[in-house]
């Protein structure tokens, strides 16, 4: 099948790629000309027969909701949008309604691979009407992992980003429990090679995972991460776990800690340390530490 794929990045480029080597046409359009096939998303719904299939794979937010905009001007009842980005899972039913008032359908779809997806497939989580999901379905074929696993169709419109977002939140906490057990492991003098006992842990034990093997392929770059700071941006699916999870007075102690831990490492000092000590220094008369 053609289909259109808009944003052509780390994820969206190997996606076009991915999906051609399955034998589809895929047209793709970027706002940097050297990763585009045309220049405009004009000129790329014009070269696509119509009913269409467009993929939207930008960052969530505003670069979503403009293309989202434009293809709703530009695109013919019958057509279908898929947003393939880390999108918010509650922008999804504005954007079905948006476009359904023009006829046009709308999928969300959580995609899970990374730079490794073009080999090794994407996972998929997608949400939708039925008769949309199968429009799309053979796009979804190309992409997921082989195997019996690997995509769902998760329920309605935002579903999809929904798991998506509950994937990640998952990913923050076993990022953050890796992370925690590595740095004690580094922290005692009986343990000589931690990277010898992460490398252990690949095989036969309850906690091996591929984060693991990417983690053992950190330490093999570089033993002892010397060359990082201790600073982890985040792009917002953990805060949206932690907001639903207020929402549905559902307890997630784990990931939400998981969260915190990253605000954490983007200062240099705690300010509420600083309130810990004056109060122990307070109440106790225990030492605390001047700024040199
Ligand atoms: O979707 C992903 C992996 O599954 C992204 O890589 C992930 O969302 C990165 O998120 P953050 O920047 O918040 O760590």
């Amino acid at each position: 099948m053609e289909l259109g794929l808009v944003g052509l990045g780390k994820m969206g480029g190997n996606m076009r790629e991915r999906i051609r080597r399955a034998g589809h046409t895929v047209i793709g359009y970027d706002r940097n000309p050297d990763l585009a096939d045309v220049t405009s998303l004009e000129e790329l719904v014009s070269k696509l027969k119509g009913p269409r299939v467009i993929w939207v794979m930008v960052p969530a937010g505003g670069a979503t909701q403009s293309t989202v905009d434009e293809l709703g001007a530009l695109l013919e009842p019958g057509d279908i949008v898929v947003d393939g980005g880390n999108s918010r899972w509650t922008d999804d039913e504005k954007h079905a309604e948006e476009l359904a008032a023009k006829g046009i359908g709308f999928v969300d779809c959580g995609v899970s691979g990374g730079v490794w997806g073009l080999e090794n497939g994407y996972a998929l989580m997608y949400g939708g009407d039925v008769e949309n999901v199968a429009k799309v379905q053979p796009i979804f074929d190309a992409l997921k992992p082989e195997g019996e696993f690997g995509a769902v169709h998760a329920g309605k419109v935002g579903a999809g980003h929904f798991a998506k977002m509950v994937h990640n939140g998952i990913e923050y906490a076993m990022m953050q429990a890796y992370a925690e057990g590595w740095e004690l492991l580094e922290k005692v003098d009986s343990v000589t090679d931690v990277r010898e006992v992460f490398r252990s842990w690949q095989e036969g034990t309850v906690i091996r995972s591929w984060l693991l093997d990417l983690a053992v392929n950190a330490l093999d770059d570089d033993e002892h991460l010397d060359k990082l700071r201790g600073f982890a941006a985040d792009s917002g699916e953990g805060r949206w776990t932690v907001e639903a999870a207020i929402d549905n007075s559902v307890p997630l102690p784990a990931i939400t800690a998981s969260l915190f831990a990253r605000f954490a490492s983007r200062q240099d000092d705690s300010p509420q340390m600083k309130m810990i000590a004056a109060l122990r220094n307070q109440f106790g008369g225990h030492a605390v530490e001047n700024k040199k």
